[in-house]
């Protein structure tokens, strides 16, 4: 029978079930169970809204972004079809003003000419569309020659440099710092570092050191294994090629789950969040109920069903009751009683980093003390080898002490000494907060120290609630913010899971602000490989529509669902609101052109001047554009390739039973992150950061965010308070029983040794029939007479050839001989 409670907390899964990140953040700063209130609230305020199984869930578009997305590679995702015809429309007037500019005096439209002269091109639609001014058009594009040429050229980028050549990069790179960008690590092992001279990644070789080899081993033997390690000794570094090396040991892809505690941890794998993965929301249940509610998705179970192999990255901040419950769900659903059904388990993370989120006082169990851990891992290895400040012995000791929490008072002098400001050069440093609300502070700060306007984009909030606490409550719980400002070379985060490379957690920069069109128009004809050709022109002419491009092209790659029409209709309301509201003519950003430009020096001067004629259209597309301007973000996915994506809004809902939303929040799904939460930034490497620890209320939140610099060099830190510096003891007392890689791998060898010794001994003893037949008194007499005859051999100098089998015969006769000796 199910409980009240057990059912607030199923409808709260369900409702919440794809929000991760909002969840750690909300308790980061009020570590109370606020989700819970808030449902509480929500039933005593409207009876109606009585918690029903099902009632409620949240609505959560897996969008691909078809066709506002430009990723240089891979190029799966790019849609074949041209633009819709109003873009070629525009093209057309576009292009046909541009000439005019050139031929001072040639025929045009009143109203072409009338904008002409403003420097401006007509609203869309255009007013009248000449079939004469296909030459025009034709004459704007590259003849099939020189686009064979350009092509050549075009194609060289897009293979050999996916990633951009210029500054921007450059800012990227020190902000985010994620150690998996440009990194590749193979046989020839390589890691990317970097140097803070240059402001450029330098990739070195890397190879992994024996200790890391020993866990891939014990991994290849399909050994269920935990190892841990300080921050930055390479954990997650070897996690990246020991998934490799699942995923070749089993075959298949799906064979291999990728997983880590939080978002951006499982972005740094190339992963997703464990709870995604497992199909349980937000894991909050027994064991029962969650297995329900995985079994009610197929994908879940099916995904249960078939794995071979489970990653989970950060076990630190997984709750060891959860563990167990995924232990169970496994076994049921596997129909197996092995730990886990069978499926190889690999554990990584550090305990001394930050544990489970817990409500109130409610006491935390790590995941090392759950029972499925017990009867699960075969093997527990510590790393001792740090990486991260391999070059600052003093900073890895003064470390290790805040690890354990134990402070010398030298350490505490060096720390105080890092308060210093960091030299202002042109990296930026990464800034980390304790609270959401000092991160938002420091962001909005960063923000306006930008040059150029202010893009604001307000999200639409809909539902039907209409009481306005309850409302702001459960709103707050997504994480797009109310209202949410941007400019160019603003550093971004993705909040929302699109596909598996661009997830929550990806980092990016903004590029420009461009409507869907001129968007279209740079992907398109201005980045094509392929001509216009004049069918294409005619089709295009013949139907220059004027409704919403980006609407088109929904239909054209994905099936519209009932759901995904009225998020559809959602989105369409708020691109209109930005339309409405006063849109900042800002000039284009010309370091766009980087992104979607050949390298004009290798080129002929024709081909140089019909590059700048499209360029002149794009400026002048972008001028012109009545459509709300959306944000153009430079993603890098975790193999290191950049996306350039044009962020559209997305839907967040909690909707009743008939799917009437309670509350809805349409916004685009970024948010900006030149400072992060400590909890946002456990696994990153930061080669110059600066630390607030004054509102630090975790143990081991002091240590995650120190140990995050390569060097004190490139490390400020504000407010260290060495009575904030806390090792949980059950913690201190768990690694004082690990071992070195080193040690496992022997003991782990001698037991295999010892192991088929015994099995060869038990061979060969079995191979003599009746000697295992023989009572133990036969046996023991057996002996005592093996021993006489050894000493009586050496007596009589006499060579006998032992046997068990020839016992009973020289018995006879060691008899024979004693007797006479005696006599
Ligand atoms: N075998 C190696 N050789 C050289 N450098 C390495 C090696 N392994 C890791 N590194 C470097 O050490 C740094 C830290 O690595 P990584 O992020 O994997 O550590 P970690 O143990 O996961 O840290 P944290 O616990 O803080 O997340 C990275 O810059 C990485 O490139």
């Amino acid at each position: 029978m199910k409980t009240e409670q057990d059912e607030l907390i199923e409808i709260i899964d369900d409702s919440l079930e794809e929000i991760e990140e909002p969840i750690y953040d909300a308790w980061d700063t009020s570590g109370d169970d606020e989700i819970l209130m808030h449902v509480a609230d929500l039933e005593k305020l409207n009876p109606r809204y009585t918690i029903q199984q099902d009632n409620w869930k949240t609505q959560h578009r897996h969008s691909n972004l078809p066709s506002t997305e430009y990723a240089k590679k891979p190029a799966e995702k790019e849609p074949s079809v041209m633009p819709a015809g109003k873009l070629v429309a525009r093209f057309q007037s576009a292009a046909k003003l541009v000439k005019e500019e050139e031929k001072p005096g040639h025929q045009v439209t009143p109203e072409g000419s009338a904008f002409a002269n403003k420097g401006q091109l007509p609203p869309f639609p255009v007013p009248e569309l000449k079939f004469d001014d296909e030459s025009e058009l034709e004459h704007m594009l590259l003849s099939e020659e020189q686009d064979r040429a350009m092509n050549s050229v075009e194609r060289n980028h897009v293979d050999e440099d996916v990633k951009p050549r210029h500054s921007h990069h450059r800012q990227l790179t020190f902000l985010t710092q994620q150690p998996s960008m440009n990194e590749y690590i193979s046989n020839d092992s390589r890691e990317s570092s970097v140097t803070p001279e240059t402001g450029h990644k330098k990739v070195r070789a890397i190879t992994l050191s024996e200790e890391q080899e020993h866990v891939i081993e014990l991994a290849r033997r399909k050994m269920n294994i935990f190892y841990t390690g300080s921050a930055g000794t390479g954990k997650s570094v070897l996690l990246r090629e020991l998934i490799k090396t699942l995923k070749s040991t089993y075959g298949t892809s799906g064979a291999v789950a990728v997983t880590a505690s939080t978002g951006l941890a499982a972005c740094n794998i190339g992963g997703i969040t464990l709870h995604s993965f497992a199909g349980i929301g937000l894991g909050v249940g027994d064991e029962a109920m969650l297995l329900k509610k995985v079994r009610r998705s197929a994908k879940h179970r099916e995904r249960w069903k078939n794995i071979k192999a489970l990653v989970i990255d950060e076990i630190s901040m997984i709750d060891g009751t959860l563990l167990d419950k995924l232990d169970g769900i496994a076994k049921t659903l596997r129909r197996s009683s092995k730990p886990f059904g069978g499926i190889q388990i690999i554990l990584c993370g550090d305990f001394f980093q930050l544990p489970p989120v817990t409500k109130g006082d409610q006491q935390i169990k790590f995941a090392f003390q759950s029972y499925s851990w017990r009867k699960a891992i075969d093997a527990t290895i510590i790393l001792k080898k740090v990486f991260r400040q391999q070059g600052d012995h003093l900073f890895i000791n003064m470390l290790n002490e805040m690890r354990t929490g134990i402070i010398s008072d030298q350490t505490l002098n060096e720390f105080r000494e890092l308060s210093r400001p960091l030299p202002n050069d042109e990296i930026v440093p990464a800034e980390l907060f304790s609270t959401r609300a000092e991160v938002d502070n420091a962001n909005y700060s960063r923000l306006k120290t930008l040059p150029g306007e202010t893009m604001t984009y307000e999200a639409s909030d809909g539902g039907v609630i209409d009481n306005a606490e309850l409302r702001k409550k459960l709103l707050d719980n997504f994480l797009a913010p109310k209202k949410l400002e941007l400019k160019v070379g603003a550093q971004v985060m993705n909040i929302k899971n699109m596909d598996a490379t661009l997830v929550n957690g990806s980092l990016g920069k903004v590029l420009a602000f461009l409507d869907s069109d001129t968007f279209a128009f740079l992907k398109g004809p201005f980045n094509s490989n392929k001509l216009l050709n004049d069918e294409d022109v005619e089709k295009l002419v013949e139907n220059p529509t004027s409704e919403e491009y980006w609407s088109e092209e929904e239909d054209l790659n994905v099936k519209v669902t009932k759901q995904k029409k009225k998020e559809m209709e959602l989105e369409k309301t708020f691109m209109q609101d930005q339309q409405e509201r006063v849109q900042i003519e800002s000039p284009l950003s010309e370091t766009i052109f980087d992104f979607f430009m050949v390298d004009t020096d290798s080129m002929s001067a024709r081909l140089k001047a019909n590059v700048e004629r499209k360029k002149e259209i794009v400026r002048k597309l972008h001028t012109s554009a009545r459509g709300a301007k959306l944000p153009l973000v430079q993603f890098f996915t975790p193999s290191g390739d950049a996306r350039v994506v044009l962020v559209r809004p997305e839907t967040w809902a909690m909707e009743d039973e008939k799917d009437v939303p309670l509350v809805s929040r349409t916004q685009l799904p970024l948010i900006l992150a030149w400072s992060l939460s400590i909890h946002k930034s456990q696994g990153q490497t930061l080669s110059k950061v600066k630390v607030d620890l004054k509102r630090v209320f975790e143990k081991g939140q002091a240590y995650v965010a120190l140990s995050r610099a390569v060097s004190r060099t490139g490390l400020q830190v504000l407010n260290f308070d060495r009575t904030k510096v806390k090792a949980h003891d059950i913690v201190v007392d768990f690694y004082q029983s690990l071992s070195s890689a080193g040690s496992v791998m022997n003991e782990i060898n001698k037991k295999q040794i010892i192991g088929q010794q015994k099995t060869e001994e038990n061979r060969s003893s079995s191979s003599t029939p009746d000697s295992d037949s023989r009572p133990p008194q036969k046996r023991n007499l057996e002996t005592m007479l093996l021993n006489r005859m050894k000493q009586t051999k050496k007596k009589l100098g006499i060579q006998f050839l032992i046997t068990q089998s020839s016992i009973w015969h020289t018995t006879l006769l060691l008899n024979i001989l004693c007797h006479r000796k005696t006599r």
